[in-house]
């Protein structure tokens, strides 16, 4: 873990298909690579659309978002990268539904060859929730009732934590356990791939305190929060976005490879 390699920086500015599609708002801006950042409000309503008028359900969302996040993770980190067999990984899951991605892709993670483990201290009484944590639990994905106090120990057991805490809906200060947890997570050294939004920063304007994760996979779109990561893998996934609601929302998403469920930003 450890070394951060802050590459990639200042790529060929807009590409795809810039200028397509009507603004919907001029509080919206361009990423470096043409792929327009989201305020949370503009996530939340785009969330909002796709299950209100598109009549997609949560479930059907976030299986694909947690697909895309284990896809991408299998990626970036593929299980020959890790100096332990099998490779073992911590997916820490908050109370909303980041933390159903996280669950989602505990699950994939496990058919595609890793070891899993899920601390997911705050469950929501919803048939969703409940679903998914049983669908782990039968896969032998072990649910840690306490999470490791210390940075050392996750070190040592784990060779990657994906960080399903908190997505776009994360306001004000962060409560209990979380906020020891997050303590916790700022000082590990094995790499942090985060589902959305790096838990705990502001879903705009980041954090410069917070957590550093090495990975951060955007779905939907990324969040105005993405243009202050500096980690080494920028992933766009959640390939389910209709194009009338890309167009809508001028989000400018780059083309996905062939069938890929994700996608490398630069
Ligand atoms: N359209 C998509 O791209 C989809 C994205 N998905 C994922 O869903 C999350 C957003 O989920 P939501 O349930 O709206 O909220 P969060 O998970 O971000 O968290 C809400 C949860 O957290 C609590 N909370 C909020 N602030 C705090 C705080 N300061 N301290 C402690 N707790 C806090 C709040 O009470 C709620 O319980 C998105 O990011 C994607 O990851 C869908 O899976 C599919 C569609
Ligand atoms: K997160």
């Amino acid at each position: 873990g450890g070394g951060r390699c802050p590459v990639r920086r200042g790529s060929p500015a807009g590409s795809w298909g810039a200028g397509r599609g009507r603004s919907s708002s001029a509080m919206q801006s361009p990423g470096r690579s043409g792929v327009t950042y989201l305020s949370q409000e503009e996530a939340q309503a785009i969330d909002q659309e796709l299950f209100t008028e598109y009549k997609f359900s949560v479930d059907q969302l976030m299986e694909l978002a947690g697909l895309s996040c284990a896809t991408a993770i299998a990626k970036a980190y593929p299980p020959s990268s890790f100096t332990k067999s099998p490779p073992a990984v911590l997916i820490v899951c908050g109370p909303g539904n980041n933390g159903g991605d996280g669950l989602v892709c505990a699950r994939h993670l496990k058919m595609f060859g890793y070891e899993p483990s899920v601390h997911y201290p705050k469950r929501p009484s919803k048939a969703l929730f409940e679903g998914l944590t049983t669908q782990c639990q039968k896969m032998d994905i072990p649910f840690l009732s306490e999470f490791p106090s210390e940075a050392m120990l996750i070190d040592e057991l784990y060779g990657l934590v994906v960080d399903a805490i908190f997505g776009f809906s994360f306001k004000g200060a962060v409560r209990e356990p979380f906020g020891s947890i997050l303590g916790t997570l700022e000082q590990v050294t094995v790499p942090i791939a985060s589902i959305d939004i790096p838990s705990g920063w502001d879903v705009e304007k980041g954090s410069p305190d917070g957590i550093q994760p090495d990975m951060l996979i955007s779905l939907t779109a990324p969040k105005k929060a993405a243009q202050h990561f500096a980690g080494r893998y920028h992933f766009l996934g959640g390939r389910f976005v209709p194009m009338a609601l890309q167009q809508k929302y001028s989000l400018n998403l780059p083309p996905y490879p062939e069938t890929d469920c994700v996608l490398q930003l630069p």
